[in-house]
This record gives C-alpha cells, structure tokens and sequence, in this order.
C-alpha cells in the first residue's frame, strides 16, 4: 500500500483522473467524498487529504510515502523530499501584481503575498528593499484597501485580477503540480514508486 498526500479540491480532481488514466482504478465517489482518508485496496492506494502547504510536511515526516503539490508550495514550504514528477496539473503562474497605473513612489513597498518566502527571494534577487505582508487567501483585496503596494499570487486565467481591477506586473515562476517522495519510502517501497512514476510518465 502507498499513502499519497494531496490537497482537497482542484489537484484532487485532477489527480485522479490522472491516476485512473495510468490505470490506477479508483472509485468514482472518491471525488465527492468529505472523507480525509480514502483507500483503494483494489489500487493499493490510500489518500490523505490535507490543505496545499501541508502536504510537504507529511511526506517529509513520512506519514504519507508520495505528495502532489503545486510547485509554489514546493518552493515556500522548501521540505526535504524529493520531487520526481511534473504532473503538468493545474496550471497557472506566480505573478506581481497590482492596481493598473499605480507607480511604486515609497522606499519600501509593501507586497502582500501567501508565499512570503518566494516574494521574499524574488524581491532580493532583484535587489529592491520590500515590506512583505503575509495573508492567508484573497490576496487581491491587499491593494484595494490599502494594505499593499503590490500582490505576489497565483494567476491562472486572470479572472479574478481583471474583476477586481488589478493588472499583472512581472511573472514570477511558472506553476504545475509535482509528485514528491520521502526519501526513505524512496529506498524502502522503491519498485512501488518506480512503477507509479513510470506509469504516470507514459500520460503526462
Ligand atoms: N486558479 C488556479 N488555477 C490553477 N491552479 C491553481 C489555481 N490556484 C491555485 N492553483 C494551484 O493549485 C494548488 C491548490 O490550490 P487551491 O486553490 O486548491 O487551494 P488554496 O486556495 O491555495 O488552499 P487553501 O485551502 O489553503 O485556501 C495551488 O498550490 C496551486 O499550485
Ligand atoms: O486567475 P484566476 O483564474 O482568476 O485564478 C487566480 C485565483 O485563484 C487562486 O485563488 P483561490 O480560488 O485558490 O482562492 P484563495 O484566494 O483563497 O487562494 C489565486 O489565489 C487567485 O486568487
């Protein structure tokens, strides 16, 4: 049996259709359960459904042999495990962003962000002094109200910053979402991983 960690929602869905495609053969209810821990004996898979930036820490703990997370979770939460595969699921870009003309005229702008870390290096590696403001959701609020210059979020297809008046600035990093291992189920279940991975190959 191999425990996968992975987050409600978006990268679920998609998943699990990418695990059914590899032959993987997984319930059809499995997506409209409320349940956090869901097994297959068929497909000697069990899932534990945690929220996005958690999932790095259950496979670095080894309480789940195998993680799927966005890529910008992998570069905040920067575990120790080792990330085998672009699932090439749920796409979309980490951008700066902010209100349409607005010029940055103060010493240090402030940059509301759910990475802290990412702004945090985007921002030195460009050499520009920064306030980063960290905030759980909505990020696109920070600058309508006042509480930042700028956003570093998720942009997909642009709604969300175009209805609410903002304008993408600078790309930041091209997201999809990857397979990670910990390292010692990497050793311990190797043939297991080795043929999820290569099954997962052939469709990706
Ligand atoms: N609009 C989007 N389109 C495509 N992929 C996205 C989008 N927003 C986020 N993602 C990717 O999907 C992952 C999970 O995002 P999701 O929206 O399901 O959770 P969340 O809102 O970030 O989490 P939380 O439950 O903490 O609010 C992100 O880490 C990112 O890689
Ligand atoms: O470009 P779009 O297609 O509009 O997608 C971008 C939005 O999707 C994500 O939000 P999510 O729905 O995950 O909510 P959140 O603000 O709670 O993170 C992200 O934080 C943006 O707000």
């Amino acid at each position: 049996m191999l425990t996968i960690a992975m987050p409600k929602g978006r990268i679920f869905e998609e998943a699990l259709q990418l695990l059914r495609a590899a032959g993987f053969p997984l319930p059809l209810e499995f997506a409209q359960s409320r349940k956090l821990i869901l097994t297959s004996e068929e497909a000697q898979l069990t899932f534990i459904l945690a929220k996005p930036m958690d999932v790095p820490t259950y496979v670095e703990h080894g309480v789940c042999d195998v993680g799927i997370a966005g890529k910008d979770v992998l570069l905040e939460e920067q575990k120790d495990v080792y990330e085998v595969l672009d699932l090439k699921i749920s796409a979309c870009h980490l951008a700066v962003a902010g209100i349409s003309g607005q010029t940055l005229d103060v010493v240090t702008p402030k940059i509301a962000t759910k990475y802290p870390k990412v702004a945090a290096a985007y921002y030195r590696d460009k050499g520009e002094q920064v306030e980063i403001i960290k905030l759980n959701g909505s990020i696109e609020l920070a600058p309508l109200i006042g509480l930042a210059d700028r956003i570093v979020d998720i942009v997909s297809t642009g709604r969300t910053l175009q209805e609410n008046g903002l304008v993408e600035f600078e790309k930041v990093s091209e997201i999809t979402s990857r397979m990670i291992v910990n390292r010692a189920s990497y050793y311990m279940k190797g043939p297991k991983i080795q043929e999820m991975v290569e099954r997962l190959k052939e469709i990706v």
